[in-house]
């Protein structure tokens, strides 16, 4: 393993800036149950774009759309479409592995390859992508990516060490610089400070308003609170009756769904009459 060269990364690299996401009619199934129902939904790049709603209402199942990881759950389908810049990535024609390096993804509990150096975790996506070729830049890439993730400064004296051996919120830092690592437009989160104490909470939270700047994001969190601080756009959805797959019931800036929700659904919910 190279050490990086402890210099800037070219700025020519990083990514310019995200792109819009179309969700029309989709619904999810998991074999014969329909999970959710008939979303529509724009995410609009530079923005952050916040989903809540009640347990089990499918924002997970949303997520695992955009990015084709549905199709890695045998039995589970979606059908619909999710325009990300004129191509569905729901149709068959898509590659899942390009897909994913545009469209990122970082879950809820830090997942960092637990046998793998702090340099290799964010080295990984890079490398898979190159087929065993050598990457150019490779040191100039993790660097950039890390100090994108607000990490540089804690571990670029110890890029060699196990990145499982970091806190649970440097492992998340970890898991969001491997995922910008391969320049990805779209940067998907779920739930990605539940596993994290306030502090680490609030780092996560500096880092993704840093990060609207430059890809589209869209958060899911059951933290209302966490909503409102770090996103532009909420979208809220519930499931209206038990036993029925979750739908979108309203969406609109965040500030305004706060204040002044138009649907007594959305209302219930934020003033925690429900869920
Ligand atoms: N792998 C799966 N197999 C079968 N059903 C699933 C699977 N994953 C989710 N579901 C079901 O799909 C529905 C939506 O689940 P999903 O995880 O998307 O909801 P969620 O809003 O993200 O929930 P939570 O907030 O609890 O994480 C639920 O009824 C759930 O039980």
């Amino acid at each position: 393993m190279r050490q990086p060269a402890h210099r800037p990364a070219p700025a020519a690299t990083v990514n310019a800036g995200g792109a819009r996401l179309d969700i029309a009619n989709l619904s999810a199934y998991y074999g014969a149950r329909k999970a959710v129902q008939d979303v529509n939904l724009v995410v609009e790049p530079k923005q952050v774009t916040a989903m809540i709603g009640p347990s089990g209402c499918g924002k997970s199942t949303v997520l695992r759309c955009v990015n084709g990881m549905h199709q890695t759950i045998p039995g589970a389908r979606a059908e619909g479409a999710i325009d990300l810049d004129g191509v569905n990535v729901l149709s068959d024609q898509v590659d899942p592995v390009r897909l994913r390096r545009r469209i990122g993804m970082v879950f809820q509990r830090p997942n960092p390859f637990p046998t793998m150096s702090i340099y290799d975790n964010v080295a990984a996506g890079l490398r898979l992508g190159h087929r065993g070729r050598r990457t150019p830049d490779l040191d100039a890439i993790v660097e950039r990516a890390l100090r994108q993730a607000n990490l540089w400064h804690e571990v670029r004296d110890r890029l060699k060490a196990p990145g499982a051996g970091l806190s649970g919120g440097q492992q998340q830092r970890l898991c969001i610089a491997r995922a910008l690592a391969v320049q990805p437009e779209v940067l998907l989160m779920d739930e990605p400070c539940s596993a994290l104490d306030p502090i680490s909470t609030l780092a996560i939270e500096d880092l993704i308003f840093t990060l609207r700047e430059q890809y589209t994001i869209v958060i899911v969190t059951h933290n209302m609170q966490q909503a409102a601080r770090v996103s532009d756009v909420t979208a809220f959805l519930t499931v209206p009756a038990v036993g029925e797959p979750g739908r979108l019931v309203e969406v609109g800036p965040t500030s305004r769904l706060f204040s002044s929700p138009t649907q007594k659904a959305t209302e219930d919910y934020i003033t925690g009459k429900v869920g």
